[in-house]
């Protein structure tokens, strides 16, 4: 461990607080090697990178509750890597509930153990579901954590999940703390990813720039010839400093970026706060970065949602104020035009959907970001009129564009409408423009009459196809245009076939696959991706194919009621209760059919509490998917059979 780096910590408190009694337990670990997908989204490059995320928030979250200043990130050249920091040091005091464990082989071999769980050893922390490190060591063929504490140094060693030995006193460390875990990837789980130092390198320069108190040292082993191997990164800055870097020499409308940090604590008297920083160009689409507690939400969520909603607001009120009054046109999407944003908050005991914390859910996070942010636009607008006006006129005019593209749309859609041919069994929606229009396609006949009662007639369409559509890999091409499911669906999309293709025609703006939560209703699902990406692949590339996610449970308790997508996540639910009386009712929907028009509207259909999977296609090497899909849906069975081969020990048990 680097010597100077443990001994120059200075900002720790309470070290007494912070031992074995602030680490809970909530289940056992085992089926992360089964089902890595469910705990780390995956096995693939991204996931892998993802490991090392998961161990470096760990140290971010130390550095934030002010216990480290520094962490460093060393890629070595077998391509293990290092993240040690000079924080409080895992605790391996024997655990309270597990007295021949120490608390550091319970944190890495138990799924749901850690300090994060009641705010008492951390305010606002990234970890929140104590099973990040020990997901990490499951899927590692090697692990070996050290600690610094109590003037000695501490290790342990771990392979697939399992311990080699018990914590063992390694030596003295008079002046040193923190804690240094150095894991290899288990290439039975990853294959033949390998860690890109380029992409390390950005993930540790990003960590810095959104906690201006932490300098992370950046050292590789393995030379790409475009990432530097030796780096040191502390941004006083913040994010105005990250943002002037990714805008680099585009040329932008406010002369300094619309930048600022609240704390929540006076206002909504809570620990935790919001930064940001935004400035629009004319060179460029838009784009926000969203943050909380260090973790990148790559699809936004309340805290997005809270910060757009002040900006529009604002600028409203702004032109308003200065008499403008096309400024009301201006909506959410006009600010993404061009607007360049970057969001980071800190908040207690957030929730994410997801164990890779891909959206903010934690309802608070809208409106106290979104007050927070307010009052210091409207200050930062009447402070900088030249900028306010420059931006104001900028985004009246891509509001003014936008509403003249709608209404040629619209023309266009009522002709289009008027000239063709929808299928007898599309329930078409009344809107007359597409935005902000779904068309479902179902499974079924019978799920499509709760669908119906369910829908929301004005923006929600429904296509119940009946059965399996037809293979289009294994079909012959000609064959296409005569299959009657498929000319359907092509006819309520709106979209030509072949080279009459032509993505803006489409009727609708989202597309969603909504199959039962069973085997056929995955075959189907798996059908029709097929199709979309063969026949339609700029409807993935342009983001408007979705998946429906029904549940697969519903427990009620009393007046309580909740859905469950699976079965841990019913057994978590049995496990804790629903907070009703009396006893757990279970009911398993054997498909959509069975959901009433409440249950689906809920958990499937309404914007405001369903959940949707956008389909991408997420690629390391070009070809990736096309090859994968030609595998699993193609002509040649020998494929497949050679996919299973390869892959069969990933597969977790089918649910039949
Ligand atoms: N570098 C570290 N310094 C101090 N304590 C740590 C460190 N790494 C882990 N811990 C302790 O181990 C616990 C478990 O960490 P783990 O990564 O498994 O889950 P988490 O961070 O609590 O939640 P999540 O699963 O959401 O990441 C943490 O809550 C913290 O108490």
């Amino acid at each position: 461990m680097s010597e100077d780096l443990l001994a120059e910590h200075s900002p720790g408190q309470n070290q007494d607080t912070y031992d074995a009694s602030s680490i809970e337990v909530l289940e056992g670990l085992e089926p992360v090697r089964q089902r890595p997908g469910m705990y780390i989204g995956g096995t693939d490059e991204r996931a892998l990178h993802h490991m090392v995320a998961e161990i470096l928030d760990n140290s971010m979250d130390e550095a934030v509750a002010g216990h480290a200043n520094r962490i460093e990130i060393e890629l070595h050249a077998d391509y293990a890597v290092t993240v040690r920091d000079n924080g409080r040091g895992i605790p391996i005091d024997p655990h309270p509930k597990f007295p021949d464990k120490s608390a550091l082989e319970v944190i890495l071999c138990t799924l749901h153990a850690g300090g994060k769980f009641s705010g008492k050893a951390y305010q606002t922390s990234g970890g929140l579901h104590g099973v990040g490190s020990s997901v990490v060591n499951a899927l590692s063929d090697s692990m070996v954590v050290k600690v610094a504490k109590n003037k000695e140094l501490f290790e342990q060693r771990f392979s697939r999940g399992l311990p080699l030995g018990g914590v063992e006193k390694v030596g003295a460390a008079p002046n040193r703390r923190g804690t240094e875990v150095t894991f290899h990837a288990d290439e039975e789980i990853f294959g033949k990813h390998r860690f890109k130092p380029k992409r390390l390198f950005t993930l540790a320069r990003s960590k810095a720039y959104l906690f201006s108190g932490v300098e992370i040292r950046w050292k590789s082993h393995i030379d790409d010839g475009e990432t530097p191997t030796e780096a040191s990164f502390h941004f006083p800055g913040g994010l105005a400093d990250y943002l002037k870097e990714t805008l680099g020499k585009a040329s932008v409308y406010a002369e300094a970026p619309f930048a600022g940090k609240v704390e929540f604590r006076e206002k909504f008297g809570q620990a935790g706060y919001v930064e940001w920083a935004i400035n629009w160009t004319p060179s460029r689409d838009g784009y926000i970065q969203s943050y909380c507690n260090t973790v990148p939400t790559p699809e936004g969520g309340t805290h997005v949602t809270g910060f757009w909603a002040a900006i529009l607001k604002g600028i409203k009120a702004y032109g308003e104020l200065v008499g403008n009054k096309k400024a009301s046109n201006i909506t959410r999407d006009d600010l993404l035009t061009g607007g360049c944003a970057l969001v980071s908050c800190f908040i207690a005991d957030p929730a994410f959907v997801g164990q890779t914390k891909d959206r903010l859910s934690t309802e608070a996070a809208a409106k106290m970001v979104e007050q927070s942010v307010r009052d210091h636009f409207d200050n930062w607008l009447a402070a900088d009129t030249k900028s306010a006006g420059a931006i104001l006129d900028f985004l009246v005019l891509r509001a003014e564009e936008r509403l003249r593209r709608r209404q040629e749309k619209e023309t266009q859609r009522k002709s289009a409408t008027k000239k063709l041919r929808l299928p007898g069994k599309l329930v078409d929606c009344s809107a007359t423009n597409r935005d902000g229009t779904e068309l479902f396609i179902v499974e079924g006949d019978s799920a499509g009459g709760s669908a119906k009662m369910a829908r929301n007639r004005k923006t929600q369409a429904l296509l119940p196809l009946r059965g399996k559509i037809l293979n289009v890999l294994g079909a012959a091409s000609s064959k296409l245009g005569t299959n009657a499911e498929i000319s359907d669906l092509t006819q309520a999309l709106g979209v030509g076939l072949g080279t009459r293709f032509n993505v803006d025609d489409l009727r609708y703006d989202k597309i969603i696959i909504m199959t039962d939560a069973d085997v056929d209703g995955a075959h189907i699902a798996a059908l029709l991706m097929t199709f979309f990406f063969t026949q339609m692949r700029p409807m993935i590339d342009t983001g408007h194919l979705y998946l429906a996610c029904p549940p697969l449970f519903r427990l009620t308790q009393g007046a309580k009621r909740v859905y469950c997508i699976d079965e841990v996540e019913r057994d978590e639910w049995l496990e804790k209760g629903l907070g009703g009386k009396g006893k757990i009712d279970v009911s398993r929907f054997k498909g959509l059919g069975e959901m009433d028009a409440k249950d689906l509207k809920e958990t499937t259909m309404d914007p405001d509490s369903r959940t949707l999977i956008r389909v991408t296609i997420d690629e390391d090497e070009p070809g990736e998917t096309a090859t994968l899909v030609e595998q699993l849906m193609g002509k040649k069975p020998e494929l497949r059979f050679q996919y299973i081969q390869e892959n069969a020990k990933f597969a977790g048990d089918l649910d039949v």
